[in-house]
């Protein structure tokens, strides 16, 4: 194991001082279990890092890597803005009493209700990805008599090392506007005359899961020469998410403050000698608030042994709630709850309860012996776990806990089968 885990007296896996297997027979397996210590930590390291520069900024979490009522809550507690990709996502800001204007919306294909939506929540800002959507909320804004600030988002032909589906900021992309054609500075033209529209700057993103500083620098800098090419001088730059976590021992994760300077210092340097206001600099970090705050803990299910092939460990979850390893061959590494640091004895593959052979949580799970009942604890999954879980097979979604101070709360509901049929009608065909 390479993940750091915190344990309690006695050795046992702890999350936010509450006990692993505990949270577990209270509140039933598979269950998210987060450590809301470390959600508030990673947040201040982002912010910590900005502060040291002097300069204008704002780190809006991302809240399609985890988003309910009771993250949105702490993120805004700890000074976060957030960046919503739905109408869902608004609603569940409205509910968390998030300060709307402290909101940003980003997304290629927002509906007319979900642009409404955001209109009449008074979102702080959209970030507009197409010439239909810069259109289409002029005329939803001048129906309203309001004027909404908007920034553009740009593809940056940066193509950032990571897994091709979750790699955006390359020119080929269904995101933002294209600089070499000119439509990205047809937009801005277009932006800058819309009476009902308020350019604040410009928007990118270069994908997820990201450890090179370079490619950061250099979308940092593709905007500053596109900005100093349009003699443009922005209010905002934004540049995005995507800082890389660890999850196995194949990943190292740079600080934040690594991150933050090199992107500082590029904007800095880029318009040094021009006599502009620097633009605030804007961030929206997903993954690296939440994921390594959260652990899925399952019950461990029977084994299956192929002499010479592997060794099946099956838990009581999979794909549903982790769809990660599935998508993307996404790596985890998993530990006995009451035994984290007991010496390996096999490696198994565990396996989820899905009808899918893909249905694998963790391909090599170095473990000690496991018996039916154990709890096992896969780490690092605070991320695009539960935001993109599903009832695949009818099975109802775990519940999630906050876990912070050792007290330990749930705030999200396990789902029960009577909820899994609760919007079933009966077909009456006569
Ligand atoms: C526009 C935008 N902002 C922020 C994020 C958050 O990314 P991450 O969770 O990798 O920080 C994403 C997802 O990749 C995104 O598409
Ligand atoms: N959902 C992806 C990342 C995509 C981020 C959204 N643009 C993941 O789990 O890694």
């Amino acid at each position: 194991m390479t993940i750091p885990v915190s344990t309690d007296a006695q050795g046992r896996l702890a999350i936010g001082g509450v006990t692993a297997s505990e949270l577990a027979r209270e509140f039933g397996t598979p269950l998210y279990a987060y450590d809301v210590g470390v959600i508030r930590a990673n947040i201040r390291a982002y912010r910590a890092a900005f502060a040291a520069h002097q300069v204008d900024y704002t780190v809006s979490y991302a809240a399609k890597a985890f988003a309910t009522i009771a993250m949105f809550q702490v993120a805004v507690s700890e000074g976060a803005h957030l960046d919503v990709v739905s109408g869902g996502e608004i609603v569940t800001a409205q509910r968390a009493g998030v300060n709307m204007a402290h909101v940003s919306f980003n997304g290629n294909n927002k509906s007319d209700a979900e642009l409404q939506l955001a209109l009449d929540a008074g979102l702080g800002t959209i970030i507009v990805d197409n010439r239909f959507e810069l259109n289409r909320l002029e005329e939803l804004a001048a129906a309203r008599h309001v004027v909404q600030d908007i920034l553009l988002r740009i593809a940056p032909d940066v193509s950032a090392h990571t897994h091709e589906y979750i790699m955006t900021g390359q020119a080929d992309s269904k995101f933002g506007f294209d600089v070499a054609s000119g439509q990205a500075h047809d937009a801005l033209i277009a932006a800058q005359a819309a009476p009902h529209l308020n350019l604040l700057g410009l928007h990118a993103h270069i994908g997820s899961q990201i450890f090179a500083v370079d490619g950061f620098v250099a979308e940092a800098q593709k905007l500053v020469d596109l900005v100093r090419a349009w003699d443009y001088a922005p209010q905002v730059l934004d540049l995005g998410g995507g800082f890389g976590i660890q999850y196995t021992d194949a990943d190292t994760p740079i600080p934040p403050t690594e991150f933050v300077d090199a992107l500082v210092s590029t904007i800095q340097t880029g318009l040094a000698d021009t006599n502009w206001t620097l633009p605030a600099i804007w961030i929206e970090p997903g993954r690296s608030i939440v994921g390594a705050a959260g652990i899925t803990l399952y019950t461990a299910g029977g084994t299956k042994q192929i002499p010479g092939v592997r060794t099946y460990q099956t838990v009581d979850g999979g794909m549903g709630d982790n769809i990660r390893p599935a998508l993307y061959q996404a790596e985890y590494e998993a530990v006995l709850a009451d035994r984290p640091h007991a010496a390996t004895t096999q490696v198994v593959t565990l396996a989820g309860k899905y009808c899918e052979s893909g249905d694998i949580l963790v391909e090599r799970a170095a473990l000690p012996p496991v018996v039916p009942g154990d709890i096992l604890a896969v780490l690092a999954t605070g991320a695009y776990g539960y935001s993109m879980a599903s009832h695949y097979n009818r099975n109802p979604l775990p519940a999630v806990v906050f876990c912070e101070d050792g007290q330990a709360q749930v705030v999200v509901r396990r789902e029960t089968w009577a909820d899994l049929v609760a919007f079933d009608e009966p077909y009456q065909h006569d």
